[in-house]
């Protein structure tokens, strides 16, 4: 893998999300994140409440942006069908929002999901990679952890679509699926020229939060304020889970 979001040296990143619903509770998670020293912060955009009106949230991101000491931010639009709030706006808006957000100093990274259209998702990348933003595609799936051959086509299609990171983060319910998806975390790696980043989410899968990078998943998601998906460790115990397992394995 080579990747110029990526530093293999500090491997894996660790990302906070915030989901504040207004500027003031956003302000409010920042401030006890921030010391906390995550690598990137996802703003979950679709927990903002007033997502509809674009100039609010280009405020938001700037104060975000300013109270975030240098820390990158990635933008993320989760849709209901994976995992998100629903929301108000057409995918249309969507794509017209994130265009703004990409034209934007506020932000350095944008998720978009495998599921949209073909031609949203082209958009998206054009408009992300003239501005200089990373582009993680994505796929989640909050039922189940699908056969190892549908986790990897999904892998592969972010791959397909020129995104700078392919990410999946699926549901086991039970423990082999948290192996299958360590698994197709190594064998993606292998196939892919872009960096990975997978989860397996809630509690059977949370040890994939805090080892997936030793198959191979570049970044880690854990709370810093509140979470944003079932599983998710708070950053300090995961650092030091990280760190521990990083000492024994003579990484
Ligand atoms: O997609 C992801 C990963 C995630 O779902 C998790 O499992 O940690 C958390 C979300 O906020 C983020 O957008």
């Amino acid at each position: 893998m080579k990747s110029r979001w990526f530093n293999e040296e500090k491997l894996p990143y660790i990302c906070t999300p915030l989901i504040g619903k207004n500027t003031d509770e956003l302000i409010g998670e920042l401030t006890s994140i921030v010391s906390k020293k995550p690598d990137v912060i996802e703003w979950r955009v679709d927990f903002y409440e007033n997502i509809a009106d674009f100039n609010e949230v280009l405020a938001a991101a700037q104060a975000i942006y300013e109270n975030s000491d240098g820390i990158p931010i990635l933008f993320t639009i989760r849709s209901d069908r994976e995992g998100g709030e629903s929301i108000s706006l057409s995918e249309e808006d969507k794509v017209e929002l994130i265009s703004e957000l990409c034209k934007s100093r506020f932000i350095a990274m944008v998720d978009y999901e495998l599921s949209n259209e073909p031609s949203n998702i082209q958009r998206v990348r054009e408009v992300s990679r003239e501005h200089g933003k990373a582009l993680v595609m994505s796929y989640h799936n909050f039922g189940c952890t699908p056969k190892k051959p549908e986790i990897l086509k999904q892998i592969l299609l972010a791959e397909f679509y020129g995104a700078d990171v392919a990410k999946a983060s699926v549901m086991p319910v039970d423990k082999q699926d948290v192996l299958t998806l360590l698994e197709v975390t190594r064998e993606a790696v292998d196939m892919l020229t872009i960096p990975v980043l997978t989860i397996s989410m809630g509690a059977l899968g949370s040890m994939s939060r805090v080892m997936g990078w030793m198959y191979g998943s570049v970044m880690t998601f854990a709370v810093g304020a509140n979470s944003s998906a079932p599983g998710q460790i708070p950053i300090d115990d995961l650092r030091q889970m990280i760190a521990m397992a990083k000492r024994f394995a003579g990484e």
